[in-house]
C-alpha cells in the first residue's frame, strides 16, 4: 500500500479549486490509498506521466481532471508519494519538468528548486552584479556562516549575484523556501545567530539523525512544517475538508517548537508581530496540554476581548475533533472569569462602568473635595498605581512607587488622592456599579483566600493590553507548576492603556521565550505598509520594559500596494469606499470578508448608513465577535483586535480623529502618560491596518492623521 503525504503547497492550491476539481483531486488522493503500487502506476485514471525532459527522474504528474495535473514526488526507495501542487494541465507539465528535489545538508529536510530557471538567470545576475554601484546584498556574510545555515551551493552562487531585496524576492519562487527565508532573514538584519537559533536550529532538530543524502522518503519525514504524512483515509478527508485551515498541520518548525515542547519548567512566551500565527501556537499549546492532563484537571484559555473568545472557541474546534476533550477547556475572556468568581458572593446586582463613566465620576469626587486634578488625572492614578499594584491602605499608597507616572506627588497630595479613593468606593456602592478592572482585583483576592486554584493550565491570547489587576487574578487561579501560564502577545498591538512588566508581576519567561518573524497573514505589501507607520519606534517589551522592534518581521505573501485616498468632505469619502468594496465584491471577494474599520462608533454608525443606502449588506460587528449575517464588518479599530479579513478599509484617519484627542493625556498634566497614550494610538492604526490579508483601502477627509503625514503616506 503506498504512503501518501501531501505538501502545503498542494492544500493551498486544492483550497483554491473549484469544487468540480476539488472532488477530482479528493479522489486522486483516496486512490493512493485504496490501491496497490503496481495498481498505482498502471491506473488509467491517475495517467502517471514524467514530464518530457525532466531534470528529475522523481517527478511525476497524474491526473486530477480534463484541466487540472497533480505534481508528485515519488522518492522510489519504497511506498511514499507526495502530492506536491496542483495545477493546470500545461503548467503542472511545465513546472514539474524543472524541478529536482534534494536533503539539506543542515535541516535534513526535503527541499525541491527551480534548477532551470536559475541556471538560466544567474549567470545574468552575476553580469549586473559585477557592473552594479549597489554593495551584494551578503557582502557581510562569509560562505561559511551561508553554508553552516543550510546554504547550499547553488543557492550560494546565486545569493551572491543579488544587490537588492527586491531581487530577493523575485527568487523566491525559484530556490527552496527554507534556504530562502534563511536569506530573508539575513537581509533583514537579523544576525547569524539569531537565524540560527530561531529558525534552522528548529528545523535541524526534526532531522537531527544522520540521514543519507540521496534518501528522500526520510527527509520527507524530516519537514514536518511544509508535508503532512497521511495515515488513513479519515485523516485525509479531514484535512481535505478544510484546506483553509492549514495552520492545524503545517506548523512554522519555531511555531511547533513552542507549541509542543514536552514540558516547561515555568511560564512561557511567544511573541511576534501581527500575523505571526501566536493565537495559532496558543491552540496548539492547549492542544498538547489536554494529551497530558490528569483526571479533573482544567484548562484557562483566555484573552483580552469577547469577539476572540469566539475566534479562540472556533479555532479550537477545528484543532480538536473530541467534544469531550474540548469540555475541559474553559474559554472566557479575563473579565468575565471574574465575574463569573465574585457575582456569585453579591447581594445586589451591580452595573459595571465603562471608562468615560468611571472617568466621569472621578470628574465628580475630585470637584466635590475641591481637588486639583481632573477626572481623567485621578481615574489613571487609580489604575496605574492603586490597583496595578492592588494598594489597599493610605500608608502604602504612601510608600508606592509612581514610576511611569509624569508627574510628583508629595505625601500631602497621597492623602488627597487617597480621600477621592474612598470616596470613589463610596459612590460605587451607591450606585451598585463597580468597574471592570475593580472586579478582577477582587476575584484575585477572593480565589487567594479560598486557596483554590481551578485550573492546572493557563494560556493567554493578546497578552499585551492585560492589566496588572488581570494578571494577578491569572496568577492566582493556577498553581506556580511547570507549564503554568503560557503567554502569547505582541506589545506592538498594545491599544488599551495596560503597561505591564511580566517580571514585576511574579511572571518570568527569561529562557523560555520565543519570537515569531514569519507573517501568514497579510501581503508584503500591506505589512511594509502598516509597519512603516510605526516609524521604527521601538515599543516595550512584554517581559520586563527593554525595546522590542519588529526586525526581521516579513511575508512570503505577494499582492497590490495599500490604496491611500484623500478626500475632502466626509461625503465624499464614503463614495469613494463604496466604490472599493463594490471592485472588491466584483473580484469575487465575500462581503462578510470585507471589513470597515474607524475610530469612533459614530463614524462606524455613519458607514454602516451610507452602505445600506447604496444597496450594501452591513453587519455591525458585536462586541461578542457574532456576525453570522451575510454582509460587510463595520466596527471601530478596537473591536477589529485579532481579527483578520481578506479586504480592510480603514476610514477617518484625518487629524482630530486620529490620534483621537481624548484619548490623549494633555502634555502638561502628564508627559509620560502623553507618550504612552499617542503610541497607543498609533498601534490603534497599525492594529487595524494589519487585520487585511489581501487588499488594504486607508482613508481620510480634510487634513490627514499625523501618523500618516510624519512618515509621509498621506
Ligand atoms: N503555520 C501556519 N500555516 C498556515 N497558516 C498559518 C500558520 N500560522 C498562522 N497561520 C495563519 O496566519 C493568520 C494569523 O495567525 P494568528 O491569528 O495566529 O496570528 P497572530 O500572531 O495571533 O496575529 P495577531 O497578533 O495579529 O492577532 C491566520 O489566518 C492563521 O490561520
Amino acid at each position: 500500500m503506498a504512503q501518501l503525504a501531501l505538501s502545503v503547497r498542494f492544500l493551498d492550491e486544492f483550497g483554491k479549486l473549484d469544487s468540480k476539481a476539488r472532488s477530482g483531486a479528493v479522489k486522486t488522493a483516496l486512490k493512493f490509498q485504496q490501491l496497490t503500487l503496481k495498481q498505482l502506476w498502471s491506473d488509467a485514471g491517475l495517467d502517471f506521466k514524467q514530464p518530457k525532459g525532466a531534470r528529475d527522474k522523481h517527478i511525476y504528474t497524474c491526473r486530477i481532471d480534463r484541466f487540472y495535473r497533480g505534481v508528485v514526488l515519488a522518492p522510489g526507495t519504497g511506498e511514499d508519494f507526495l502530492l506536491l501542487r496542483v495545477m493546470a494541465h500545461d503548467d503542472a507539465y511545465a513546472w514539474a519538468s524543472k524541478q529536482v528535489p534534494s536533503v539539506n545538508a543542515v535541516t535534513h529536510g526535503l527541499e525541491i528548486r527551480d534548477v532551470v530557471t536559475v541556471e538560466q538567470l544567474v549567470p545574468a545576475w552575476e553580469a549586473e552584479a559585477a557592473t552594479a554601484a549597489a554593495e551584494p546584498l551578503f557582502a557581510r556574510h562569509p560562505d561559511g556562516d551561508l553554508r553552516g545555515l543550510g546554504i547550499e551551493d547553488d543557492v550560494l552562487r546565486a545569493a551572491r549575484s543579488l544587490t537588492s531585496k527586491k531581487q530577493l524576492d523575485a527568487f523566491a519562487p525559484l530556490m527552496p523556501e527554507d534556504q530562502w527565508q534563511v536569506l530573508q532573514f539575513l537581509a533583514e538584519g537579523l544576525s547569524v545567530q539569531t537565524v540560527w537559533g530561531e529558525l534552522v536550529a528548529f528545523r535541524a532538530r526534526n532531522g537531527a539523525l544522520a540521514v543519507d543524502r540521496t534518501d528522500l522518503s526520510s527527509a520527507m519525514r524530516n519537514t514536518p512544517s511544509r508535508i503532512a504524512l497521511v495515515t488513513g483515509p479519515g485523516e485525509l478527508s479531514d484535512i481535505l475538508d478544510k484546506p483553509f485551515a492549514a495552520w492545524r498541520i503545517f506548523l512554522h518548525p519555531s511555531q511547533r517548537y513552542m507549541a509542543y515542547r514536552p514540558s516547561y519548567s515555568g511560564p512561557a512566551q511567544v511573541t511576534g508581530g501581527p500575523g505571526t500565527g501566536k493565537t495559532v501556537v496558543a491552540l496548539h499549546r492547549v492542544k498538547h496540554l489536554l494529551e497530558h492532563l490528569r483526571t479533573g484537571e482544567r484548562i484557562l484559555l483566555t484573552t483580552y476581548t469577547g469577539a476572540l473568545t469566539s475566534a479562540l472557541r472556533e479555532g479550537l474546534a477545528l484543532l480538536i475533533e473530541d467534544e469531550e476533550l474540548r469540555g475541559r477547556v474553559d474559554v472566557s475572556t479575563v473579565n468575565a472569569l471574574a465575574r463569573e468568581i465574585v457575582e456569585p458572593h453579591d447581594t445586589v446586582r451591580r452595573a459595571y462602568l465603562d471608562g468615560a463613566q468611571e472617568t466621569a465620576l472621578w470628574g465628580e469626587i475630585g470637584d466635590q473635595l475641591d481637588l486639583p486634578w481632573n477626572g481623567q488625572f485621578l481615574a489613571q492614578e487609580y489604575k496605574h498605581v492603586i490597583l496595578a499594584q492592588g494598594l489597599r491602605s493610605l500608608d502604602a499608597y504612601c510608600e508606592a512607587s509612581r514610576s511611569g507616572r509624569g508627574s510628583r506627588l508629595a505625601s500631602a497630595r497621597r492623602h488627597e488622592v487617597w480621600q477621592a479613593v474612598e470616596a470613589f468606593q463610596v459612590a460605587l456602592d451607591k450606585l451598585s456599579a463597580r468597574t471592570h478592572l475593580g472586579v478582577c482585583d477582587e476575584a484575585a483576592l477572593r480565589v487567594t483566600a479560598s486557596g483554590v486554584q481551578p485550573y492546572r493550565h493557563v494560556v493567554v491570547d493578546e497578552a499585551q493590553d492585560l492589566h496588572p489587576a488581570q494578571w494577578r487574578l491569572l496568577r492566582a487561579v493556577v498553581p506556580k507548576r511547570p507549564d503554568d501560564l503560557f503567554i502569547a502577545g505582541d506589545p506592538h498591538q498594545r491599544i488599551y492603556d495596560s503597561k505591564v512588566s511580566l517580571r514585576s508581576l511574579g511572571v518570568a519567561v527569561t529562557g523560555r521565550s520565543t519570537r515569531l518573524h514569519r507573517n501568514y497573514r497579510s501581503t508584503q505589501e500591506i505589512l511594509a505598509w502598516a509597519v512603516s507607520l510605526l516609524d521604527g519606534r521601538p515599543v516595550e517589551q512584554l517581559e520586563n520594559g527593554s525595546a522590542d522592534t519588529l526586525a526581521g518581521f516579513r511575508s512570503s505573501l505577494r499582492g497590490a500596494r495599500p490604496t491611500v485616498c484623500a478626500t475632502d468632505d466626509p461625503d465624499a469619502e464614503l463614495t469613494e469606499l463604496v466604490a472599493r468594496i463594490r471592485e472588491w465584491a466584483d473580484s469575487g471577494v465575500e462581503f462578510s470578508d470585507i471589513a470597515v474599520a474607524a475610530r469612533f462608533n459614530k463614524i462606524v454608525y455613519r458607514v454602516a448608513q451610507r452602505l445600506r443606502d447604496e444597496g450594501i449588506p452591513t453587519v455591525r460587528l458585536r462586541q461578542d465577535g457574532s456576525a453570522d449575517a451575510e454582509g460587510v464588518r463595520v466596527a471601530t479599530m478596537h473591536s477589529l483586535k485579532g481579527l483578520e479579513f481578506r479586504c480592510v478599509a480603514v476610514v477617518g484617519v484625518r487629524e482630530g480623529t486620529v490620534p483621537y484627542p481624548g484619548a490623549i493625556t494633555p502634555m502638561e498634566l502628564d508627559p509620560i502618560q502623553h507618550h504612552t497614550d499617542l503610541t497607543a494610538e498609533r498601534c490603534l492604526l497599525f492594529v487595524a491596518c494589519t487585520r487585511a490579508r489581501d487588499r488594504l483601502h486607508v482613508s481620510w477627509n480634510g487634513p490627514a492623521s499625523r501618523f500618516l503625514a510624519e512618515v509621509g503616506a498621506a
